[in-house]
């Protein structure tokens, strides 16, 4: 049921091979022609993207643009209505990059074929078990009664990991996002500031290496002068692991993103690398957007 504009092929939009329909060598994420109604009301329409290893890609818009329904359908939260998100993976992991390619989510009629639920659930786990999440608020997102150490830890004791060792690379990744694991690893989200308990969250997010970051409004529950420091945690991360990152704000999406999706009504009014984006917008949304970014 695929309704609305196809603006993803629409002559309008910048170009972008990077971001194309066509499934590049390095792709780790495609979604294809996603569209999700809540109520018959359209909040997402016939979306495409591709995310490659190593790049970052932030979705833009106002609030109710989509982004979320978006994103959620990309990490294989939300099932679409329709379309479809393929997970590649890594192809360092495998010696052919076709046979690791599951699709997670169909439509009605791939959802009546049996090897489909099958090839679906195998993906959504890999999918899940390969991918991290930063979510808006940290507070929210961490458990009040655990030590930073301990919810860093969590995710690998969750994978079978020993106690000392999940511990040690907690503390570990701890250091790498800027927070001394002595003074703050002991510590309880309720002693965290928001820019530390985001901090904390992110490394909760890393601890597992994935494949596939997805930062959800990182900075929009934290203060001012501590969404500095998530954007250096977060800028840091840059070609080291696949980004997908939703955001307000265009200035924050250059310093965090190589690629940009403008969103608007639930469709993708504009496409392209960031850059290009800022430098030649073709949608009067977007110079809107330019218009109205903070940094
Ligand atoms: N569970 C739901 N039930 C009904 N409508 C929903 C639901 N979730 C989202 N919507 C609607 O879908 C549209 C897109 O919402 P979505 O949360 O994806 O937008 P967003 O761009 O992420 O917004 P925000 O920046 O405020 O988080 C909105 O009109 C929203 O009201």
């Amino acid at each position: 049921m695929n309704q609305g504009p196809q603006l993803n092929h629409s002559p309008q939009v910048n170009q972008n091979p990077q971001l194309s329909d066509g499934i590049a060598p390095d792709a780790i994420l495609r979604v294809s022609h996603v569209t999700k109604f809540y109520r018959g009301v359209p909040a997402v329409r016939d979306v495409s993207f591709t995310l490659r290893r190593g790049r970052s890609l932030a979705v833009i818009g106002e609030s109710g643009s989509g982004k979320t329904t978006l994103t959620s359908i990309a990490m294989g939260l939300l099932r679409p209505d329709c379309g479809d998100v393929e997970y590649y993976g890594d192809a360092r992991d495998s010696a052919d990059t076709a046979h690791s390619r599951d699709t997670v989510h169909s439509g009605e009629t791939a959802d009546s074929a049996g090897m489909s639920i099958i090839n679906n659930h195998a993906a959504l786990l890999r999918l899940r078990r390969e991918s991290g999440i930063v979510h808006q608020d940290p507070f929210a997102s961490l458990d009040p009664r655990w030590s930073a150490l301990r919810s860093i830890a969590e995710p690998l004791r969750a994978r079978g990991v020993p106690r000392d060792e999940a511990e040690r690379q907690a503390a570990q990744t701890l250091q790498s996002v800027g927070l001394d694991p002595r003074v703050y690893g002991v510590r309880l989200p309720v002693d965290l500031s928001g820019g530390q308990a985001q901090r904390v969250a992110i490394a909760r997010a890393l601890v597992v290496r994935p494949r596939l970051l997805l930062a959800d409004e990182p900075m929009s529950a934290i203060d001012v002068t501590a969404r500095l420091q998530i954007l250096d945690v977060l800028g840091g991360l840059r070609g080291k692991v696949a980004m997908l990152v939703v955001l307000h704000d265009l200035g924050v999406a250059q310093r965090l993103a190589d690629d940009v999706i403008v969103m608007h009504h639930g469709d993708v009014v504009e496409r392209g690398t960031v850059d290009q984006v800022l430098t030649h917008p073709r949608d009067s949304y977007t110079r809107r957007l330019i218009a109205a970014a903070t940094l």
